[in-house]
């Protein structure tokens, strides 16, 4: 054995290099193979003994009990633990393959820094090496375990593995589980939200506007919302545990509930207007809807009932009631409403024979008050009249106004026997007329007014609405005509009248578009007997009647609004020939008088209309004269006014037809820019016979000087005539006496002639 000499006893263990040997404790050494045999360690210890001599006590490390040891830690693929010698020779390896010798220049490195540590070692086969080592300080060795890295850490990967895909499993299962637990607390949360919301709604829909009440099976009322204490001012504690015949107006037969709850029980649901009772006993018009809750088993469990206060509603469509059929002025039945009423009036007439009347009734000159007093005092008069129609009725008749001053009193059941009918609607139209005949006060004016009234009967059934008025204002017509105030039943020979109008109407406007219009000039001559104008007057030439005068057309053409385009085509003609005088010297100071209606005067447009033709014609304004009827402007003296004055301005002059027939007042004389008045031929007729006439005469004549008017006398037809006017200082005059209306052509004769021939007029001194 080999052991390291000592030069000196020094109490230092010592150890000698391996060597193999038999079992001390076993007695079967001698039978055990070579390869059996045991490795020691020896070791040898140096002890100074009580007397100065030195002891070496040598002892046998058994390897077995290292490698038993390590091999049991560490699989051999694993790893190498050694056991050197300070020298570095290896004493014991667990490893009889080492995979580099364990005393390597790194661990000598190391241990010269250190008696302890681990470093990491590359080996030339790319394989790294972990070693550890610890120098030990009771025994001569150092320990060395080396571990090859891959082999080592495989089973900590193998296990790293598995555990990442244990904990991403486990991860992935409670990411999974808290997914699942997510979106069921997710729904939950949703339909928590939502449940909120709907009771949210329910409940700001049970505390809406309308009244809402609820009920059990047997009626008793469960709940009331705030609504229905605010409309039937009954509150929660006074409504709960009543039924709702609390409400209950008493207006509703039985019959009425038992049809509700039949179409309750049937349909589940019922709707309507009902007309219930408030606390304060006020009865109300309300919109109820009640609507049937069943159970699971279908059974009615409750009732939810809606109310709606309508009494604005109502009143809201009554006014539009009114509106649609109420005249706003007197609160009487308008148009519509009388002809639904008639209608019915007729109807029933025809099926029970009984007769009816229907009377229109206008009030005579109207429009002058409305003119004179205002529309306000108009307005007062109309109220008024409707009062009185009101009086004079029984209830069920109808007064009704068509607009303006125009009423209507419809009796729909007089009598079976029609001379007995018409006796009584006489007497009612005579009575009506009296008592519209009675003094006015409006608003302190004091006021007369006279009605004309028209009467249509009616019992078979054979004239619709729109006749019988038709027939009605005819014979309103007829009164008017007859003198006003008066009341006039309608006649057959009044329809004739209607129809002859009408046609005449038809042909008229086939006139006018075919050119049967003719226009005729008759001279007007001055006080020396010289033509100096003339005034145009329309005809007719009707294809199977000839030669009609304005008389039988100008009315209708008035009427029907025909005036209109038939008074431009005479102007337009009136202006086109001045402008042919005014080339021709035997003619141009000839003036042409023009008769204008008051319905082109009105037209909003007439003073452009006559300027337009004057300036396209470019015919000398001041040879054209418009001749205006007194009765016309005095409706709108202001009016008339502003419109003549332009025209005057460009030179037109205005003539004044008529004068005398009307007002003929000083007053409006002033306020109009006129030149001229002609004195009405219904005055000059009787001049010579009636004195009243001739006062008349005579004093048209001293206001039209006074007011420095030249003054022209129509339907001069005798010397004596033309004397007596001469006498009061008449300045021009227009009559038979001197020429009928002529043609143009014997218009220009007449008028050359008296040039050529200095044959003027001869007019007496
Ligand atoms: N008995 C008699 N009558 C005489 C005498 N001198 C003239 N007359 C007639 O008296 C009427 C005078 O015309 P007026 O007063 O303007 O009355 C006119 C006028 O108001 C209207 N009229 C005529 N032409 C037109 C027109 O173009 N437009 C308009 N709006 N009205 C017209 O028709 C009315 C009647 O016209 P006419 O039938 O042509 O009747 C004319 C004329 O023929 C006479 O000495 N004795």
């Amino acid at each position: 054995m080999f052991m390291p000499q000592s030069t000196a006893p020094v109490a230092v263990l010592r150890s000698g290099p391996l060597f193999a040997g038999r079992d001390f404790a076993d007695l079967r050494a001698t039978a055990r193979q070579p390869d059996d045999t045991l490795s020691f360690i020896p070791l040898l210890l140096d002890a100074a003994q009580p007397d100065g001599s030195w002891r070496t006590t040598v002892a046998a490390l058994n390897t077995d009990y290292f490698l038993n040891f390590y091999n049991s830690h560490l699989a051999a693929e694993q790893g190498q633990v050694a056991l050197l010698r300070y020298d570095g020779s290896l004493l014991i390896s667990s490893n009889l393959q080492p995979a580099a010798t364990v005393y390597s220049p790194a661990l000598r490195i190391q241990l010269a820094q250190s008696e302890a540590g681990s470093f990491t070692e590359q080996l030339a086969d790319g394989r790294q090496l972990i070693s550890a080592y610890r120098a030990s300080r009771v025994y001569p060795f150092i320990i060395v375990v080396r571990l090859d890295r891959q082999q080592v850490l495989a089973n900590w990967r193998h296990e790293a593995r598995f555990a990442v895909a244990l904990v991403s499993g486990i991860l992935l299962l409670l990411i999974g589980m808290a997914s699942v637990y997510y979106l069921r607390f997710e729904k939950l949360e949703a339909r928590r939200q939502r449940d909120e919301e709907q009771l949210r709604i329910a409940a700001a829909a049970f505390e809406s506007q309308e009244g809402i009440f609820v009920t059990d099976a047997n009626n008793n009322i469960l709940r009331v919302n705030r609504a229905f204490s605010t409309i039937t001012g009954y509150n929660e504690a006074e409504a709960v545990g009543q039924t709702p015949h609390l409400l209950s107006s008493g207006k509703h037969p039985q019959a009425f509930y038992d049809e509700m709850w039949r179409q309750l029980q049937s349909c589940r649901f019922w709707s309507g207007e009902i007309w219930n009772r408030r606390k304060s006993g006020d009865i109300y018009p309300e919109w109820l809807t009640i609507t049937a809750v069943s159970d699971a088993q279908d059974h009615i469990s409750h009732y939810v009932a809606t109310l709606t206060d309508i009494t604005q509603r109502k009143r809201a469509e009554e006014e539009i009631r009114n509106l649609a059929y109420y005249d706003p002025l007197t609160r009487l039945p308008n148009r519509r409403l009388l002809l639904e009423r008639l209608q019915q009036a007729v109807g029933s007439a025809g099926r029970r024979g009984n007769e009816g009347a229907l009377l229109f009734i206008d009030l005579d000159n109207f429009k002058t008050l409305n003119d004179t007093l205002g529309h306000d005092m108009g307005d007062l008069l109309l109220q008024d009249v409707a009062q009185r129609l009101n009086h004079c009725v029984r209830e069920d008749d109808t007064v009704a106004r068509l607009g303006g001053d125009e009423f209507v009193v419809l009796l729909p059941n007089l009598s079976k026997n029609c001379d007995e009918a018409a006796k009584l609607a006489l007497r009612l139209g005579e009575r009506i007329r009296l008592a519209l005949n009675a003094p006015y006060d409006l608003a302190g004016h004091d006021y007369h007014s006279t009605p004309s009234i028209g009467i249509a009967m009616f019992a078979d059934g054979q004239h619709n609405g729109d006749e019988l008025m038709k027939r009605a204002d005819l014979a309103l017509y007829s009164a008017k005509a007859a003198g006003r105030n008066a009341v006039h039943f309608f006649e057959p020979q009044m329809q004739k009248t209607l129809s002859e109008r009408a046609s005449l109407e038809t042909a008229l406007r086939q006139a006018v578009a075919d050119g049967q219009l003719r226009l005729m000039y008759q001279p007007q001559v001055d006080q020396a007997g010289n033509i100096h104008g003339a005034e145009v007057l329309l005809r007719w030439l009707h294809p199977s009647l000839g030669l009609l005068s304005p008389d039988r057309f100008i009315a209708l053409a008035e009427e029907t609004g025909l005036i209109i385009p038939i008074g431009q085509w005479v102007l337009e003609q009136a202006c086109f020939q001045l402008q042919q005088f005014s080339q021709q010297p035997a003619m141009a100071d000839i003036s042409l008088s023009v008769n204008i209606s008051i319905k082109q005067l009105r037209h909003p447009d007439f003073t452009r209309q006559v300027q337009t033709i004057l300036s396209a014609t470019r015919a000398p304004p001041q040879r054209l004269v418009l001749e205006l009827t007194e009765s016309d402007l005095v409706d709108d003296i202001e009016g008339c006014s502003h419109k003549m004055a332009p025209l005057r301005q460009t030179g037109v002059q205005f003539a004044l037809d008529d004068f005398g027939t009307g007002y003929s007042s000083l007053a409006y004389l002033k306020k109009l820019p006129l030149d001229q008045l002609k004195v009405d031929q219904s005055f000059v007729r009787n001049v010579m016979h009636d004195q009243h006439d001739a006062a008349i005469v005579r004093t048209v004549i001293v206001l039209a000087r006074a007011l420095n008017l030249n003054v022209l006398a129509e339907g001069v037809e005798t010397a004596e005539q033309l004397a007596f006017l001469q006498q009061q200082g008449c300045h021009n005059y227009q009559g038979y006496l001197f020429a009928q209306p002529l043609p143009l052509t014997d218009l220009i004769a007449m008028k050359q002639n008296q040039m050529h021939t200095l044959n003027r007029f001869t007019l007496s001194a």
